[in-house]
């Protein structure tokens, strides 16, 4: 049976094909953004002023429905940044987290700190793709790629200037952790069954490379997890429906900040 992350990779594919119709990877390389320089993610993260969080804008989400569907990407993304986010993530897939390239791009306008591309890439046209729309860091998910695609993807990320966060699920996975890789993630949503367990992060912390930065991913609600993760190992923490439920995220992150001190 196919889960949903096989679907949402399916879908990809289709809007790949779409979309080569229209732009090819030379009209990305010869873009406005493609030559501008990358803000450092690393860097953001590791800058102790600031709070470690990737906060995330996230409209809806294949496993909550829809979160803050017309939240303003602007206001919510310039409250994250004054209140102590490392970077920020914007949702760029439409059909299932009505997510879009011009959420990033307005997100990119109002910050000086990373954004990070939240996406589904399979497939090198999208690598471009993340460069030209002004993206500084961009996930891949273990999950829906093999070891020679992370790699590939990975490196050619590289080359273009881009930073990359692997996101991995279970320990048999840290094999496609590879030199091109800046951050590892580790998501504590099954992806094909949406269960969230926060001990996940714990479990596979011990066997990742120590010159990574490791960021836990998803579920997390509770400042004290931040601080019990911090603890343990992890520097940063991605988080997004617990302050893109709220009516005013950029409270809810600020308060939240505050508590998970
Ligand atoms: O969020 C989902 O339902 C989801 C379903 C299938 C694939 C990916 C999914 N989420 C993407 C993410 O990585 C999360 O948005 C991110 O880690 C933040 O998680 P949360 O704090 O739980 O919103």
């Amino acid at each position: 049976m196919k889960t949903i992350l096989d679907e949402i990779v399916d879908q990809k594919r289709i809007e790949i094909l779409e979309k080569q119709k229209i732009n090819s990877i030379e009209d990305f390389k010869n873009s406005e953004n493609f030559n501008l320089p990358v803000i450092s993610s690393k860097a953001s993260i590791l800058d102790e002023s600031k709070s470690g969080i990737i906060a995330e804008f996230k409209r809806k989400s294949p496993s909550k429905g829809f979160i803050n569907k017309d939240a303003n990407v602007k206001y919510v993304v310039a409250g994250y940044e004054k209140y102590g986010a490392s970077v920020v993530s914007v949702l760029t897939d439409e059909l299932f987290f009505g997510g879009s390239f011009e959420d990033l791009k307005q997100a990119k306008a109002t910050l000086s700190i990373p954004v990070l591309r939240k996406d589904f890439i399979v497939d090198e046209y999208q690598v471009y793709e993340t460069k030209a729309i002004g993206a500084d860091l961009m996930l891949l998910i273990a999950e829906c790629l093999t070891k020679d695609e992370v790699y590939n993807l990975a490196k050619i990320a590289k080359e273009i200037g881009l930073e990359v966060l692997l996101e991995l699920h279970s320990e048999d996975q840290l094999d496609k952790v590879n030199e091109f890789i800046d951050l590892i993630g580790i998501n504590n949503r099954d992806l094909k069954t949406f269960h969230v367990d926060i001990e996940k992060s714990k479990q596979i912390l011990k066997q990742l490379p120590k010159d990574l930065i490791k960021v836990a991913e998803s579920g997390i609600s509770d400042p004290k997890t931040v601080k019990e993760l911090r603890k343990a190992g992890f520097q940063s923490f991605l988080i997004g429906e617990n302050f893109m439920k709220n009516e005013n995220p950029t409270e809810a992150f600020k308060e939240f900040v505050k508590e998970s001190k």
